[in-house]
């Protein structure tokens, strides 16, 4: 049977046609040989040949079954690379130390970042993703309580806006090349309780919802300002502080965050 025309294979996919823009990806979530390093919807594996390159153990996740046959037969002789046929969605996370680096599709960008982000024991330890750019706006000044926990755990870095040009066929609108980093331990259930009590009435003043004001201008916070002002770094220092009272009881997080 002749292969499916590819404007109808690659219906709704912009590939990524700029090789430099997936070699600085790559090189912005630093590797080591042996490390693991998961891409979510490699297609026709623009940017797994550089992450091939890295020596690191690839996982080029792909749902479409001619994309998959395609890649494999490529990186064949790679053979630190495997290509997994498999839905974003339901491909079972590592459950050792991993790293992203991935060109998403914008549809399950919020979904995505769930599965990564939110879980207490999440095993993610750096990202570098190309996502919608108003999506990068949003997550990199979270407005959200579940924002507020990915952010306040892990470091939202947006380091350039990439043109729709950089793709083929072009989205309708720019991307940007987004870095996550897992911030310094933060106490988690400390971290939980401020946010969950303070995300009940953003714009109320921190002074008035979280008290300890002395604490709170000793990590940088204005007790004046609303608590959705605050940044994701304070909440991260605040909730340290917090935990080393020992006689504080932390409830635990929401099951869907175990
Ligand atoms: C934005 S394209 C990126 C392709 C390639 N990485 C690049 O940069 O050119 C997103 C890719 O994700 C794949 N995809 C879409 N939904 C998926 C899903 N639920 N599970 C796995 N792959 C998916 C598409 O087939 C497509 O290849």
């Amino acid at each position: 049977m002749p292969p499916a025309p590819r404007a109808e294979r690659s219906g709704g996919v912009h590939f990524l046609a700029a090789p430099r823009i997936a070699a600085r990806l790559v090189r912005s979530c630093p590797l080591h040989p042996g490390d693991l390093v998961v891409e979510f919807g490699a297609g026709q594996g623009a940017i797994t040949t550089h992450l091939a390159e890295t020596n690191a153990h690839v996982l080029a996740v792909e749902r479409d079954p001619e994309f998959v046959r395609k890649l494999r037969s490529r990186l064949a002789d790679r053979g630190n690379v495997r290509v997994i046929q498999a839905d974003i969605m339901s491909f079972p996370l590592p459950r050792k130390h991993f790293s992203v680096v991935a060109s998403i599709p914008y549809a399950l960008s919020t979904a995505l970042l769930r599965r990564l982000l939110s879980p207490q024991r999440t095993r993610l330890r750096q990202a570098a993703l190309i996502v919608e750019w108003g999506f990068a706006k949003r997550v990199i000044a979270p407005r959200h309580l579940e924002q507020a926990w990915w952010a306040a755990r892990f470091e939202l870095e947006l380091v350039s806006r990439i043109s729709a040009n950089c793709f083929s066929p072009p989205p309708r609108v720019d991307s940007a090349h987004l870095v996550i980093r897992r911030r310094q331990a933060v106490p988690d259930r400390a971290l939980w309780t401020l946010l969950s009590t303070a995300y009940r009435t953003p714009s109320q003043p921190a002074r008035k919802v979280l008290g300890h004001p002395k604490l709170l201008h000793s990590t940088g916070i204005d007790p004046a300002a609303p608590v959705a002002k605050i940044r994701p770094a304070a909440w991260a220092e605040l909730a340290r502080h917090l935990a080393r009272d020992r006689s504080r009881y932390w409830p635990p997080l929401p099951p869907r965050f175990r």
